[in-house]
């Protein structure tokens, strides 16, 4: 049989899914896991939990499809993005992972702001350096654990870990290279520039294929270990935000694509590298030839419900939540929250930045504080369609997605907050279909990935609207949340106990 498989290794789980070519979902498993905080500002993952839950979704999934491992033509990644993996020369993992929203490099940060301006990286990568982006993480590393840094032997991304464990083959993809900020996305190689400049040896960067293909084989080790037959073609996969886009249908220049996963994302795609000049947004290498995207990036959007419902509210019942932030109106009576817990991207790259809730009353209670959560979010993301829109790109239509994508009440706040009308798309975790589909045209299943997502993806057609009667609330709130930022910038560095101590206060 034909059939295809697609990992998502994500910042909250890992999900398999068995999907024919036509797209049917014949069999998925997903299995959570935590971010590690062994400092507070710190966010770390064990590369080898990674795997692990990766042999066990994807054997629960082909379980769950009826099938077993020698149905599958072949194997796709999608990854959560930026994160930094570093292996010794026997491929052993040198440390844990440190992962996107990890904010420890502000230093580092600061050192390559000073060393080149905005306008200098945007000419060698087209984008910002963020902490918790491979580059800085690594020049964390060598700054902080020389011992364990003069060990490495390669650096690659989370994804491609467990690809290296399937395969034995190390390497990472485009789209995923584009995120470490020193690769020059526009002419798509490792930026040497930007990576001597800061003492790090090139050589320590992965080989970058295409997403579509095939990197390896699943090796007799990796048969003995997972429900893999040996010999199965296994491509490159791609970046998380890259699957997602695919899985939902967005490959040419138009639509928007708008995930509520742990971080929010703003995705639209480019048929040319343009940046921001200001680096507020990011322009990356897309899954499909010739083609980038614009990136929004919202630090905390599904993690700031998260957290909000597991460390204060104690529950993890998202559907009682959803019950409970429906009895606050429009804008939660005043209260506003700024989700910034692990810093911010888009738009003020500041990883300094902290989360708040402001207006708060006497009569507010737990409903408030959830819904307030759910807008915060959505303000966010329109700070990044305003910029997207400054770049002078149009969004056409807006496909929601990710966890958040599952409540209602969420896809209709965000589009009362945009104005616009919001679809979802009639598959769901796009991000394993795109991981699917690259394998597919990997093993040349389909032609190309057009014909594929021509063939797959499809779009529930009644899109829920935005709603007349908040609009005027809703834009009063945001105009009030556009200047919070600003008016606590200078404050925001002073509160974060542990970026002060290693970072730019010090
Ligand atoms: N039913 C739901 N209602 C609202 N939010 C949800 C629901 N289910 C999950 N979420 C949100 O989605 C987030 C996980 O999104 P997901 O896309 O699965 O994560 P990942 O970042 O691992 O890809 C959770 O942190 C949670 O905030
Ligand atoms: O930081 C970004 C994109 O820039 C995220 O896309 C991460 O890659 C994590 O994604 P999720 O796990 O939230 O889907």
């Amino acid at each position: 049989m034909s059939l295809l498989m697609g990992i998502d290794i994500g910042t909250s789980s890992v999900k398999s899914m068995v999907m024919d070519t036509s797209g049917k979902v014949l069999g998925f498993a997903q299995l959570e896991y935590d971010i590690d905080i062994p400092v507070s500002g710190y966010a770390e993952q064990n590369p080898e939990q990674w795997w692990d839950l990766a042999k066990r979704t994807s054997a629960q999934a082909i379980i769950n499809a009826g099938i077993d491992g020698g149905s599958l033509a072949g194997i796709g990644f999608s990854g959560q993005m930026h994160g930094l993996v570093a292996l010794d020369k026997e491929g052993q993992v040198l440390r844990p992972s440190i992962i996107w929203c990890d904010q420890r490099s502000i230093p580092q940060k600061a050192v390559l702001e000073s060393a080149f301006s905005t306008e200098e990286l945007g000419n060698m990568v087209q984008n910002s350096v963020s902490t918790g982006f491979l580059i800085l993480s690594l020049m964390w590393m060598k700054e902080n654990e020389p011992d364990l840094y003069s060990l490495i032997d390669r650096v690659m991304l989370p994804k491609d870990y467990v690809r290296y464990r399937l395969t034995g083959e190390l390497g990472t993809d485009m789209t995923d290279a584009s995120g470490t900020s020193a690769y020059a996305t526009a002419s798509l190689g490792w930026s040497e520039e930007l990576i001597q400049s800061v003492g790090i040896d090139s050589k320590l960067l992965p080989l970058v294929g295409k997403p579509w293909e095939i990197a390896g084989y699943v090796t007799g080790q990796a048969e003995s270990e997972s429900c893999f037959l040996a010999g199965t073609p296994v491509v490159y996969g791609g970046a998380d935000q890259a699957m997602q886009a695919v899985g939902n249908g967005i490959i040419e220049p138009g639509d928007l694509s708008v995930t509520i996963g742990t971080g929010g994302q703003l995705f639209t795609t480019i048929d040319q590298p343009v940046y921001d000049k200001k680096l507020r947004t990011h322009t990356y290498v897309h899954a499909v030839p010739s083609r980038w995207y614009l990136l929004g990036a919202t630090m905390s959007a599904g993690l700031s419900l998260k957290w909000l419902a597991s460390q204060i509210l104690k529950s993890d019942d998202y559907k009682s939540l959803d019950l409970k932030a429906k009895e606050v109106p429009a804008g939660s009576e005043g209260l506003l929250f700024l989700p910034y817990l692990t810093g911010d991207r888009t738009p003020h790259m500041d990883p300094h930045a902290s989360g708040m809730f402001i207006g708060l009353k006497l009569d507010h209670n737990d409903a408030h504080l959830i819904r307030a959560v759910l807008e915060g979010v959505c303000y966010s993301l329109r700070d990044g369609v305003e910029i997207i829109r400054s770049l002078g790109v149009d969004p056409g239509r807006i496909i929601i997605s990710g966890g958040g994508a599952k409540s209602l009440l969420w896809s209709q706040i965000l589009a009362d907050i945009l104005n616009r009308d919001v679809y979802v798309s009639t598959t769901e975790e796009q991000a394993c279909v795109g991981a699917a589909i690259m394998a597919g045209v990997g093993v040349k299943l389909y032609e190309t990935v057009e014909q594929a997502c021509q063939t797959i993806v499809k779009l529930n057609e009644n899109p829920v609207r935005p709603n007349a009667d908040n609009r005027a609330v809703y834009d009063r709130q945001y105009a009030v949340y556009s200047k919070l930022y600003e008016c606590n910038r200078e404050l925001f560095p002073m509160l974060n106990t542990n970026t002060n101590e290693i970072g730019a206060l010090k």
